[in-house]
């Protein structure tokens, strides 16, 4: 049933890429018919890594009780996730990526669960999604290493796309809860963006709790910092404006070395919280922590940072975002029709 390590080369649209691994799978579901039937699958190289699983680079073809059918194309490439499967409860992830469907969220095709290739009893959910050539953490890297940034209208394409995948998202009350350069897919050919890995993704029902340790730290919401567990989409908003400051400057903007220095760093950029803040949003044990960063002032300026690089609107942009109150930064929504994006070209 099995090949890995097969030599032979990739046909169809896959190139001539090293094929690692073909493997028949009895029950592939489409994600856009529903229809469940037998594909083979041919593996190429690995295109990403994450703590829970990694991804490959791969095509399908319809298995009609003969793998050499050559009637049947082979479709893709496509890009799967490979997750251990979830036995007790159902895979978030694959539930929200079953209904999601907008240009600026990454495309479900099929999925299925098929045994980890070393260990044959544990069972990985593979999620086969559409390809994208980079990733904005990449193209952010990209322009660092040749000492420049970003071009302004190639960020504000992308930071109009993100916003825009993000209003969908939160339209539905789901919140990302993950974002940051890497789960950022991009192709830099067409300046196409879409948001991918939705491993920490969740529907937030209002007033419900929710752990707060989500979130990789530098894109962290002052609220999720100080352990806040009852929080809304905004956290996402917060996690885009990092994101957009990252575009200009080349580099996360608050770099924090543990959970609560990550305080200290949103500090020297926007000051120190209100009462307001505190009152409503830090735990008794992030109190404690946060007592030693007391007496910590702004050192940094909005202008200073980014306004060599974008115009005036673009730092009035993150100005409203980069608010410690939920509330007061802008909504997805409001960013798409920010004026900041006035002078973006039809395309
Ligand atoms: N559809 C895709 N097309 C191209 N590359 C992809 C795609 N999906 C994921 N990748 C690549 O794989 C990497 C890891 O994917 P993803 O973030 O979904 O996995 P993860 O295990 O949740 O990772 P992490 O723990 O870092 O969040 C991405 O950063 C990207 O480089």
């Amino acid at each position: 049933m099995e090949r890995i390590n097969a030599s032979s080369a990739a046909s169809g649209s896959s190139s001539t890429a090293m094929v690692q691994r073909e493997f028949i799978v009895k029950e592939v579901t489409d994600n856009s018919t529903n229809i469940t039937r037998p594909m083979v699958i041919k593996e190429y190289k690995k295109i990403g890594e994450g703590a829970f699983g990694s991804v490959f680079q791969a095509t399908l073809r319809v298995y009609n009780n003969n793998n050499y059918d050559s009637s049947q194309p082979w479709l893709g490439p496509f890009a799967i996730k490979k997750v251990p499967a979830q036995t007790d409860y159902k895979s978030r992830e694959l539930e929200l990526l079953r209904v999601t469907d907008h240009p600026n969220i990454v495309k479900l095709r099929y999925f299925f669960n098929y045994p980890n290739k070393k260990d044959y009893n544990k069972l990985y959910q593979h999620l086969v999604m559409e390809a994208l050539p980079s990733t904005l953490q990449a193209e952010i890297k990209r322009y660092r290493l040749s000492e420049t940034s970003l071009p302004l209208e190639l960020i504000r394409v992308y930071a109009y796309q993100l916003a825009n995948g993000l209003s969908y998202l939160h339209s539905y009350s789901i919140a990302h809860r993950d974002l940051k350069p890497s789960n950022i897919l991009v192709d830099p050919q067409d300046r196409s963006l879409k948001i991918c890995d939705f491993g920490s993704a969740k529907k937030l029902e209002s007033n419900a709790v929710s752990v707060a340790y989500i979130c990789s730290r530098y894109y962290r919401a002052p609220e999720l910092v100080v352990g806040c567990q009852i929080y809304t989409t905004s956290i996402d908003i917060w996690g885009y404006g990092c994101i957009l400051g990252e575009m200009i400057v080349g580099m996360p903007i608050f770099q924090g070395k543990d959970p609560y220095d990550q305080f200290r760093e949103i500090i020297k950029l926007i000051g120190p919280p209100s009462h307001d803040f505190y009152s409503r949003f830090v735990t008794a044990e992030a109190a404690t922590e946060l007592y030693k960063f007391k007496g910590s002032k702004k050192t940094r300026s909005f202008e200073k940072m980014f306004g060599s690089v974008v115009n005036a609107e673009g730092v009035m942009l993150l100005k409203r975002i980069l608010r410690y109150e939920p509330e007061k930064r802008l909504t997805a929504a409001e960013i798409t029709h920010d004026e900041f994006f006035e002078a973006l070209e039809a395309t």
